[in-house]
């Protein structure tokens, strides 16, 4: 099969605005990007001229496209992908490669295929330093908007107890529970095609997805955290820092901390009431 690849040239904060409208618009599963552009990737069919349309005038510049074979692209963004140390024990590696841990190494084994989270983007290694520092052993977490799954698992891997993984996206649901079973977490890690976890009280409710979608649901978000309990949300550009903050005390949250890597954020905070 062709795809065409889609890119958009951006400056400064613009990333995640232009993210938005190649998912959103587009209709791309994903994107990546880095300081200077994004890039999304669309199949060469009767579809794509009308999305092509759609996206350069929600996007009011220029927007290329590349044509590749599926292979080029599949296998391309491998060569990125490396095992890393995030944290101070948490090590994310690829499915394919190689990697000696040290003593007290926690390895998450991932292939993303095409869902978000190989722990390569800012907003997943903020998330993932948060859990390693508040995931004390037993805890229920809810990981929403999960991806590949690379929070739960991880969560699970730290000492959680249970974790919940949601994605409104059925590839990424199929790849979660790809991933769960690679790191053969059945049964403690669970991933559902849902927008927030089934009712009930998380100690700590992760969502790494974008500011909008955050305040959107953030309401649900407070529900689903235990009283007392924390809650953990990135995926939010800097300069959207105030506005999600202002959105969670407005529920009544106490912000505890803010976390940056490069112009990327997470927001820590906690539910009023005792555990
Ligand atoms: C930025 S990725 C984060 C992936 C992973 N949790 C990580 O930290 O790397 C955001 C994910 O949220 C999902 N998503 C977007 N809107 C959502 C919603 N309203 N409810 C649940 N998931 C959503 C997307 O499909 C995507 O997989």
């Amino acid at each position: 099969m062709r795809w065409a690849e889609i890119e958009i040239a951006v400056v400064g904060d613009e990333q995640e605005h232009y993210a938005a409208l190649l998912t959103e618009i587009a209709g791309c599963q994903g994107w990546s990007g880095d300081s200077s552009a994004v890039r999304g990737y669309l199949p060469v069919d009767e579809r794509l001229e009308g999305s092509l349309l759609a996206l350069r005038e929600a996007a009011g510049r220029e927007v290329t496209i590349r044509f590749v074979q599926e292979e080029d692209w599949a296998n391309a963004w491998k060569q990125y992908f490396k095992p890393q140390r995030i944290g101070e024990h948490i090590i994310i590696k690829p499915s394919w490669e190689e990697f000696a841990p040290e003593p007290g190494d926690l390895v998450v084994e991932m292939d993303p295929g095409m869902a978000f989270g190989t722990g390569l983007h800012a907003t997943t290694r903020l998330c993932l330093r948060a859990l390693e520092s508040h995931v004390t052993g037993g805890e229920t977490v809810a990981d929403v908007g999960t991806g590949s799954g690379i929070l739960g698992i991880a969560a699970v891997l730290l000492g959680a107890q249970k974790a919940i993984c949601t994605d409104i996206d059925p590839l990424a649901v199929r790849i979660a529970r790809e991933n769960i079973e690679r790191n053969q977490m059945e049964g403690r890690v669970e991933a559902v095609e849902a927008t927030l976890p089934p009712p009930g009280e998380f100690e700590i409710v992760v969502a790494n997805i974008l500011p909008d979608v955050i305040l959107g649901m953030a309401e649900e978000l407070v529900a689903a955290t235990k009283p007392g309990g924390l809650l953990i949300v990135s995926g939010i550009i800097e300069s959207r820092t105030d506005d999600v903050k202002a959105g969670l005390s407005a529920l009544g949250l106490t912000v505890l901390s803010v976390a940056t890597e490069g112009e990327w954020v997470a927001i820590l905070a906690r539910r009023q009431g005792g555990l």
